[in-house]
């Protein structure tokens, strides 16, 4: 039987200044398995059976239409006119990913879904049309898009026409409920750019053993902001997109870019210590440190470095344990290839 293996990274988003417009494919992969075999049975109501395992596995409900991928996938299918999975469809889920913690699982099941759909509806989309319908549901650019692209990517969402709102603006549960009524994904929701990225610096995630909904902690930050906070942000986020591609690092540079003022300090209250590490790990106090920032919406910190890797995770860790907090960490770099399909 012919075997489809689908690749999503983890990501990690926002990256300082960048709120809601950067974000960096990371080389910790969701993967599915993917086989359709008419002889074999399901139970399911729409025709896929699933396994899964890794991160996640004692929560995620295991039937089709209440799973995020392969909610996803029939949402997609049923918005191009199919209305199950082709029979019998068999999906086995390995997640390294943790859930909850900002490095992009959701992002990720997202882009995983959208995939399974156009590769078991043999719907032909390129990327940039997966991408309108992952933008559909997930509606910030940053994860979904380092996701599906790899690399340090930037995006931005177009201005919708009145009707394409009333389409998208829907409550999330409804737009996917499995009779809810098909929807075509507005053509070139998002624009995205790659940028260059050193490969010498790394990626250390410390992730604390909590979960932050990302619903939750974007509910704590303001609706509106001081123009002298935007003006910061812009400012940094324009020079650290081509800081961390340059020849040589410089730590200095890198570090005072991912200030940022528009997320962090307000997710302070659901992160204990956040205040302290961000401002605490610095070039001077950590040697091979370029720069530290919430790894999306938290509660995972994300620092960029060329060496001193362990030293630095370890201090963290330390710091963290002083407010209660268990972490564990993991040593990434970019994926620069993002979701992938292949074949077997
Ligand atoms: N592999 C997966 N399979 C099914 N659902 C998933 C998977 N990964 C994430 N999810 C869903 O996404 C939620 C986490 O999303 P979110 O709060 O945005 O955090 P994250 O920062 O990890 O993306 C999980 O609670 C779960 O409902
Ligand atoms: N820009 C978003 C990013 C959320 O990323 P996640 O990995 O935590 O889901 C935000 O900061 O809310």
């Amino acid at each position: 039987m012919a075997k489809t293996i689908i690749r999503v990274p983890a990501s990690s988003a926002n990256i300082g200044p960048g709120f809601d417009v950067l974000g960096i494919g990371l080389n910790l992969f969701l993967i599915l398995e993917l086989e359709v075999d008419p002889l074999l049975a399901s139970t399911d109501k729409f025709n896929c059976s699933i396994s899964y395992e890794g991160e996640g596995s004692e929560n995620v409900p295991l039937t089709s239409d209440r799973n995020l991928i392969t909610k996803t996938a029939l949402f997609v299918l049923r918005c191009n006119g199919i209305n199950q999975f082709p029979k019998t469809t068999k999906i086995h889920v390995k997640n390294p990913i943790p859930l909850g913690r900002g490095l992009g699982s959701s992002g990720a099941a997202v882009v995983a879904g959208v995939m399974l759909a156009n590769q078991v509806g043999k719907l032909g989309f390129s990327k940039q049309r997966c991408l309108d319908y992952c933008l559909m549901i997930e509606r910030h650019p940053d994860n979904i898009t380092a996701a599906m692209i790899g690399g340090f990517t930037g995006s931005y969402l177009r201005k919708l026409t009145d009707c394409e709102v009333a389409l998208v603006h829907q409550p999330l549960d409804e737009m996917l409920a499995p009779h809810a009524p098909a929807i075509q994904a507005p053509l070139d929701i998002g624009t995205h750019v790659k940028y260059n990225w050193n490969p010498a610096i790394k990626c250390i995630a410390i992730i604390p053993q909590f979960e932050v909904p990302t619903s939750e902690s974007r509910q704590v930050l303001p609706t509106e902001y001081s123009r002298p906070d935007v003006i910061f942000n812009l400012q940094r986020l324009a020079v650290l997109t081509t800081a961390v591609g340059a020849e040589k690092p410089d730590p200095q540079v890198i570090y005072n870019s991912m200030q940022d003022k528009l997320h962090q300090p307000y997710r302070k209250v659901l992160i204990p210590g956040l205040t302290e590490i961000l401002s605490g790990f610095t070039p001077q106090s950590h040697a091979g440190l370029l720069g530290i920032c919430l790894s999306g919406a938290g509660p995972t910190i994300l620092c960029l470095a060329t060496n001193n890797f362990e030293r630095i995770a370890d201090d963290i860790i330390v710091r963290f344990k002083k407010e209660g907090v268990t972490c564990v960490w993991k040593l990434l770099e970019p994926a620069v290839e993002g979701a992938t399909v292949e074949n077997l």
